[in-house]
């Protein structure tokens, strides 16, 4: 089964409608930059209102160590992302299950990256754009994924209802992950496109088993 993370939720009815269809996971974006951005008391509105079974991810970017604490203190977050250059011991740092995001383009050694990041729980794959760290809508060359990575992939970038089962069926990924294919207006989700991304993915899903 190949799980389904919602990323870049702002409003309490999008994590709803996210949990309702299916999602396996939502992220929170905690980097200030983005249009995406949460603060701390409305990400633990977030995190309160999501039914049990739904995973609570933040995202950070090349965030104070200080900062990343002050969220774990308030927001009953499951799993930490790692979006931007933190090294292995940055991540580790804060003692819990984290997912260390990497912007993939020619080049890139993944096999190098998941052992550099071995005590990542997964990482997670999203295109490289010069000077914007994520959400940005561009996927990237899946062909560069080695099938032998030893860390679960969860597949992001540019993913949305029309090509996440092309997607999975290439890359089989541990799961996928998206923002911009399913929203409506830059952290606002669309619920019939969060439907139709997870329909789809179900429906590739049974298609392969
Ligand atoms: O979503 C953001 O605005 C964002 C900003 C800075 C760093 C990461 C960000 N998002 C991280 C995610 O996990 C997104 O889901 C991922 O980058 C894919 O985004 P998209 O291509 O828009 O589906």
């Amino acid at each position: 089964m190949t799980r389904v993370k919602i990323c870049g939720i702002t409003r309490v009815e999008d994590a709803l409608a996210a949990a309702r269809e299916g999602a396996h996971a939502i992220g929170l974006v905690f980097y200030e930059r983005s249009p995406r951005h949460v603060g701390i008391a409305q990400a633990a509105q977030l995190a309160a209102a999501l039914p049990p079974f739904v995973t609570t991810v933040g995202l950070f970017v090349d965030a104070d160590p200080a900062f990343v604490r002050a969220v774990l203190a308030a927001v009953p977050l499951d799993l930490l992302q790692f979006h931007g250059d933190e090294t292995p011991e940055y991540c580790t740092q804060f003692g819990r299950p984290y997912l260390k995001a990497i912007r993939v383009k020619a080049g890139v050694d993944l096999l190098q990256c998941a052992a550099r990041f071995s005590t990542a729980k997964a990482l997670l794959l999203d295109a490289y754009v010069a000077g914007v760290p994520g959400g940005t809508g561009a996927t990237f060359d899946w062909g560069l994924i080695p099938r032998n990575l030893p860390l679960p992939v969860i597949l992001s970038g540019g993913l949305d209802p029309d090509n996440v089962a092309a997607a999975v069926e290439r890359v089989r990924p541990y799961a996928v992950d998206v923002s911009s294919g399913v929203e409506a207006a830059k952290g606002i989700k669309d619920a019939a496109k969060v439907a139709a991304f997870i329909n789809e993915v179900k429906r590739i899903d049974v298609q392969l088993s």
